[in-house]
């Protein structure tokens, strides 16, 4: 493709509407309307993605060049010239970004600029404004396609149905890039061909009046994720759940919704909901008046207990007692902290030994046993305990996928012990830790992750 300047000859006379491209971007054939009440003229695009190179802003975007042939897909990439408010025609401001890029009509080829705008529903795929026009073109209302028809068929040769189709855009929400569960996830998306980012939740912002929602990020509009993978601490659950409440409203797809999210969170409600589903549980207690403490205690059973603060986690808010009226001392020093806790029975016959189940949608994917320290009896690793590769029953297996369907969860960690009785869920974790299981294990729980992914969106690569 030649992409010499047009001379100044004599100015093109062109219809209402023109079949134009812009070959610099691989646009070898766009049906473009003529609109003199626009100065700058537009391309409509979708994922529109700006990004820095070298100090150079530049965008990615995805232009669908044929309006009835909506799987033919072009990947666009040029250099940001400005950001501009522009008033598009039913009256809507925005900014859009402003590219430069050869523009081709009749032979002739010169270059532009134009905004890049992402509106579903513009029948042309690119309006032609003023500054293109000038001195260029000469306008005939009363005729259309005075240039000549270029061929759709263009896009056939070139890579239309790419592996791109396949391709997903992926955001990781995790404010630890470097950890060790966010760098594998980022690892499996790239194995398979996907293009992933790693956002940082609490630095995202959004404007809930908004008629479109949409959610910002460093100075900009976060581009169109097909789907997104929330890694929500503890410590940031409500601000988290609302960021990813604004990606559902924008359609994407997310790997645990907020509401699962939350309700595992709330430990009391999942409770509740791992019971309703008749789930295996320690017997649990919950009051909240110091007075109905003693009868709340007697409901659970004799001493040893185990009391849980329900704010705790990685085993830091667990006490054993093991008399009754230790029981109630703790209970009532924790009162003093205006602290919700939980009293359980305890499983003795665990003996100090608990099983993380990953569940990847409805499947057990891994299993480890962690096992506390000599006279300890919380197997938390991070209190010390140490894990082993375990082969779970069938009544655990079962017990562990119930348990996060019941909350909702696609994608959970499920501490189950085992007792007399058979598994009894202790608690289930919507971001469940990589490291200690996918070692333990030698699995790629990450590459499962990614698959399942694929699988709800169906965007199986067709190639490993
Ligand atoms: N009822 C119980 N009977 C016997 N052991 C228990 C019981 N509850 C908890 N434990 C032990 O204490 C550990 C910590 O308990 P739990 O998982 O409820 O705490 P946590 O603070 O929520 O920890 P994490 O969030 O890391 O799982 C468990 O892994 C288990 O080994």
């Amino acid at each position: 493709m030649e992409h010499g300047m047009a001379q100044k000859n004599q100015s093109i006379v062109v219809g209402w509407d023109e079949w134009v491209s812009l070959p610099e971007m691989g646009l070898f054939a766009i049906k473009a309307k003529v609109d003199t009440g626009a100065r700058t003229s537009a391309l409509h695009a979708v994922n529109i993605e700006p990004y820095d190179k070298d100090g150079v802003t530049r965008v990615r975007f995805v232009v669908h060049p044929l309006p009835d042939r909506p799987e033919v897909e072009i990947k666009c990439d040029a250099q940001v010239v400005d950001v501009r408010d522009i008033t598009s025609s039913n009256g809507e401001s925005e900014e859009r970004f402003i590219i430069r890029t050869h523009f081709s009509i009749a032979g002739q080829e010169w270059p532009v600029e134009m905004s890049l705008a992402n509106r579903e529903d513009m029948q042309y795929r690119m309006l032609i404004g003023r500054s293109t026009m000038s001195g260029r073109m000469i306008i005939d209302p009363d005729r259309s396609m005075l240039c000549g028809e270029l061929s759709p068929n263009i896009y056939d040769q070139v890579n239309v149905r790419s592996e791109g189709e396949k391709k997903l855009r992926i955001a990781i929400l995790s404010r630890e890039p470097e950890n060790y569960s966010t760098a594998r996830l980022v690892d499996a998306a790239v194995n398979r061909g996907h293009s992933v980012d790693v956002i940082n939740t609490t630095r995202c912002y959004m404007n809930i009046t908004s008629k479109k929602p949409d959610i910002h990020y460093q100075g900009m509009s976060l581009p169109e994720y097909d789907a997104i993978i929330p890694r929500i601490g503890a410590s940031i659950t409500f601000y988290g759940m609302a960021i990813v409440r604004q990606f559902e409203m924008m359609g994407v797809y997310t790997l645990n919704t907020a509401e699962a999210i939350g309700c595992s969170r709330d430990k009391l409600f999942a409770h509740q909901l791992l019971a309703r589903a008749g789930i295996g549980m320690p017997v649990t207690g919950f009051a909240h008046s110091p007075s109905d403490i003693r009868d709340m205690l007697q409901s659970v059973g004799k001493a040893p207990l185990v009391l849980k603060l329900l704010e705790g986690t990685q085993g830091r808010g667990v006490v054993l007692a093991e008399t009754q009226k230790a029981a109630e001392s703790v209970i009532q020093a924790f009162r003093g902290l205006k602290a919700n806790i939980l009293v359980q029975e305890f499983i003795a016959e665990s003996k100090g030994a608990d099983i993380r189940c990953i569940v990847i949608g409805n499947k057990v994917v891994a299993a480890m046993k962690r096992q506390a320290e000599e006279g300890e009896f919380r197997s938390n690793l991070h209190q010390g305990g140490s894990a082993s590769k375990v082969r779970i029953t069938a009544e655990e297996r079962t017990a562990a996928v119930k348990a996060a369907k019941s909350l909702g969860l696609r994608f959970a960690g499920v501490d189950l012990l085992r007792s007399n009785d058979g598994p009894k869920v202790l608690e289930v974790n919507s971001s469940p830790g990589l490291e200690g299981v996918e070692t333990v294990t030698g699995k790629n729980i990450a590459g499962q992750v990614i698959e399942h992914i694929e699988r709800s969106l169906q965007r199986a690569p067709s190639r490993r």
